[in-house]
């Protein structure tokens, strides 16, 4: 089953359709219809959180839907924490479950291995959200169909790059066979291109795309507007 959807998503743009607590953009219509500018602008796939978006999400485009699911305190496992969260996406239909795949403890005290086994048992994919290198290699051992840069610069530790970490997309890409994912800060449709070249199977791009409070923010920072 990783095949097909290897091969659909190979040298493609997934666009992440998702909105922090507290922004205007949270609100799960708002939320589909970006999915909707995503397939129409030629993502491959849309990548979502939580179940009521995941199910509203499949039910209206026709690409493949990355599910997670936000929950937890910010300074912990917080993408998809638990088994119970990661079947909860397969059931609302997702294609493939991303989740966190750090060196952290989970708070069901599952392994990232056995959350693997139980997607695959339900009859979905995993993307194993990691932040450096080590934690890519155990979740490619662990089984997981697609191993994404998503964590690098937001676990403590290393400061975080203002750019993309595309010494880690190519590091991944030279040790392990699992398809690698670009995702986090890609801010240009260059850097996308880097990315692909970096070796990545395919590029998320979330904020530079889907979040207009972050784009406006840049513009009146750099304006130095109050
Ligand atoms: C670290 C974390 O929680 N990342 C989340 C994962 O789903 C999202 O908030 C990001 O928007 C997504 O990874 C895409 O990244 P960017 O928005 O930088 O293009």
């Amino acid at each position: 089953m990783t095949a097909p959807l290897t091969d659909a998503l190979t040298g493609q743009l997934i666009v992440s359709c998702q909105a922090p607590d507290g922004d205007p953009m949270r609100h799960p219509d708002t939320l589909v219809r970006m999915t909707r500018a995503a397939q129409a602008g030629g993502a491959a796939a849309v990548r979502v959180n939580g179940p009521e978006v995941v199910a509203a999400t499949v039910a209206t485009i026709d690409l493949p839907v990355i599910a997670l699911w936000k929950d937890g305190a910010e300074s912990g496992v917080r993408i998809t924490p638990t088994v119970r969260h990661a079947l909860a996406l397969v059931d609302a239909g997702a294609a493939v479950v991303a989740a966190d795949a750090t060196a952290r403890p989970r708070p069901d005290g599952s392994t990232f291995a056995e959350l693997v086994g139980a997607v695959h048992a339900a009859g979905a994919l995993v993307m194993a959200d990691v932040s450096n290198l080590v934690e890519g290699r155990e979740a490619a051992s662990a089984g997981a169909d697609f191993v994404s840069t998503t964590l690098s610069g937001y676990v403590p530790g290393p400061p975080r790059a203002a750019g993309p970490d595309l010494d880690l997309v190519a590091d991944l890409a030279a040790a392990i066979r699992t398809p690698v994912v670009a995702e986090g800060r890609i801010a240009t449709p260059a850097q996308a291109a880097e990315a692909l070249a970096a070796g990545a199977l395919a590029v998320v791009v979330g904020t530079a795309i889907t979040s207009p409070t972050a784009l406006t923010r840049s513009f009146t920072e750099a304006l130095g507007c109050p």
